[in-house]
């Protein structure tokens, strides 16, 4: 393999990786989920882990610090072999893991937080107060972040609270940083913040790995990258050496055609109708969506577009105005009756509203299509079987059979799962909140085709996504919001990227 040349700003010895990962093998009962696993990180570096959603890359960050105990293969950090025990082992060693879910704890400070598990104390036990908000004013401060230390962590947003994460791991001197896909629970305007913090830790001579689905983020800050593909250690390069096609390709291990696959359906009657409701989040809504057609909702974080549907969904009451399926109105604030009125909302907190993780897959996936598979208010166990399965295959999840507990599925087959129950439920009226987030880009198309299928068959399907070319490439029709209002509306043919963002800013 050739060695890349990088970006390195740590000062040292470009060549010799800080952390040297060898042929990692973890089988579980039934899954091999490392088979000959390899990762190089060098300091003053970012290493991007790239993979398909079941690919590896959680479990070989799990194995790195200690939560898994590895069936094989040899993990060399600063010259010596290791073997964590648990989390708390390899952060005093200096290897840190940020998790996408941060771990923080919202009813205590930011310094409790930072200090959690290794509090200073003045002897006697007694916690040294001042110390610790003064080092975690300092942690904060080389982050860039004015935060009072002494504030709660329910009061702050998602990025500072990410940032918090971030000083607890430059408590421990970290040399080696892992960010699980920190940017998907991240606002776009705070990314940039994010990345500043990351090139600068770089300066500072830390070795980040970075896991992502975002490929764009990857030319962004990255510098190397290692690609699995089940389990297995495909190849390290140089981002300077890679081009989007032949990442995607050493992913998914094919070439992708067409990443948007619209298809043009005769428009039939309306179907949705939202007049004129209004409440905290949205004010003076009116819209409609028609048989056959997709109509995409955007706008920036905080514009109402999940509110929206979440109003249209009958979880939050409106005050006036009315929602129709088919002409019939829709009665206020009720997801049952939404649901019974042909409405089915995909939300986008998935990992909270979604999923019975302690139910296999199968179960997960029927779940809202109960009356699909059953007789009598009995279950029929074989359609049910044949519809899970039917919809595993069509969503590609990664799973050694529909028996499995969800809980032991990769985070993107969590999320496919979910989008097979949504689909399965075939309503008059579908609106999927952030569709393909943490989802891969191989697995994204089958969706795309998937939901493009419920268009042929004359649904009504509404699009809520911050991945503007999804929105541009999948929907006929495109709203815009800001600030909870609808500041207009496009066709897909004069819809673009710049008229989107004019109409947000310049009306705003
Ligand atoms: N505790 C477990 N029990 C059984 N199988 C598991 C367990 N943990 C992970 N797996 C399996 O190991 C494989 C690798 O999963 P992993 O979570 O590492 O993938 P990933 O690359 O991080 O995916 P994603 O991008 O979706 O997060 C998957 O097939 C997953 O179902």
């Amino acid at each position: 393999m050739r060695q890349a040349k990088t970006k390195n700003n740590g000062g040292s010895n470009v060549d010799e990786p800080i952390l040297k990962m060898q042929g990692i093998e973890k089988r579980f009962p039934g899954v091999i989920a490392l088979h000959n696993a390899s990762l190089n990180v060098r300091k003053g570096q970012i290493m991007a882990l790239l993979g398909e959603n079941g690919a590896g890359k959680s479990t070989l960050m799990k194995v790195l610090t200690g939560v898994y105990k590895r069936d094989s293969g040899t993990i060399v950090y600063k010259g010596k072999q290791v073997e964590y025990q648990n989390t708390r082992q390899a952060m005093n060693d200096g290897i840190a893991i940020i998790h996408q879910e941060l771990t923080l704890i919202p009813k205590m400070t930011i310094y409790e937080n930072i200090f959690m598990g290794s509090e200073k104390t003045k002897g006697l036990g007694i916690a040294d107060k001042k110390y610790m908000i003064q080092k975690s004013r300092e942690l904060l401060r080389i982050l860039n972040m004015d935060l009072n230390p002494e504030k709660r962590i329910e009061t702050l947003s998602i990025a500072q609270q990410q940032m918090v994460e971030i000083a607890k791991v430059l408590l421990y001197d970290a040399q080696v940083i892992v960010m699980d896909e920190p940017t998907d629970v991240l606002p776009d305007e705070e990314v940039d913040s994010l990345f500043r913090v990351l090139e600068d830790l770089k300066k500072r001579g830390k070795a980040i790995i970075y896991i992502s689905h975002r490929l764009k983020e990857i030319f962004q800050i990255c510098d190397m990258v290692t690609v699995m593909r089940d389990g297995e250690f495909i190849g390290e390069k140089s981002v300077s050496e890679i081009t989007n096609e032949s990442l995607v390709s050493m992913m998914v291990g094919r070439k992708l055609d067409e990443q948007f696959p619209h298809v043009e359906v005769q428009k039939g009657e309306e179907v949705l109708k939202v007049e004129r409701i209004s409440n905290e989040y949205v004010h003076n809504i009116s819209l409609s969506v028609h048989a056959g057609e997709i109509v995409g909702i955007v706008g920036l974080v905080g514009a109402g577009r999940t509110e929206l549907a979440k109003t249209i969904y009958g979880c939050y009451p409106y005050q006036e105005g009315q929602v129709c399926v088919k002409n019939r109105k829709v009665p206020k604030g009720s997801i049952k009756q939404a649901i019974h009125s042909g409405l089915y909302y995909m939300t986008e907190d998935r990992k909270r509203d979604g999923l019975v993780m302690l139910l296999d897959v199968r179960t997960n996936m029927t779940l809202s299509s109960l009356k699909k598979i059953s007789r009598c208010f009995t279950v029929l166990k074989k359609t049910e079987k044949e519809a899970a399965e039917d919809f595993r295959q069509r969503t590609r999840v990664k799973t050694p059979s529909i028996f499995q507990l969800v809980r032991n599925l990769s985070g993107g087959n969590q999320q496919k799962v979910i989008l097979a129950k949504a689909l399965m439920t075939e309503p008059d009226v579908l609106i999927l909140d952030e569709p393909t987030r943490g989802i891969d880009v191989g697995a994204k198309k089958e969706i795309y085709n998937l939901i493009n299928e419920l268009k042929e068959k004359n649904k009504a399907i509404v699009i809520i996504s911050s991945e503007m070319p999804e929105i541009l490439g999948m929907s006929d029709r495109i709203i815009v919001m800001n600030e909870g209002y609808i500041k207009g509306e496009l066709s897909r043919q004069e819809a673009s990227q710049e008229k989107i963002m004019h109409m947000i800013l310049d009306q705003a």
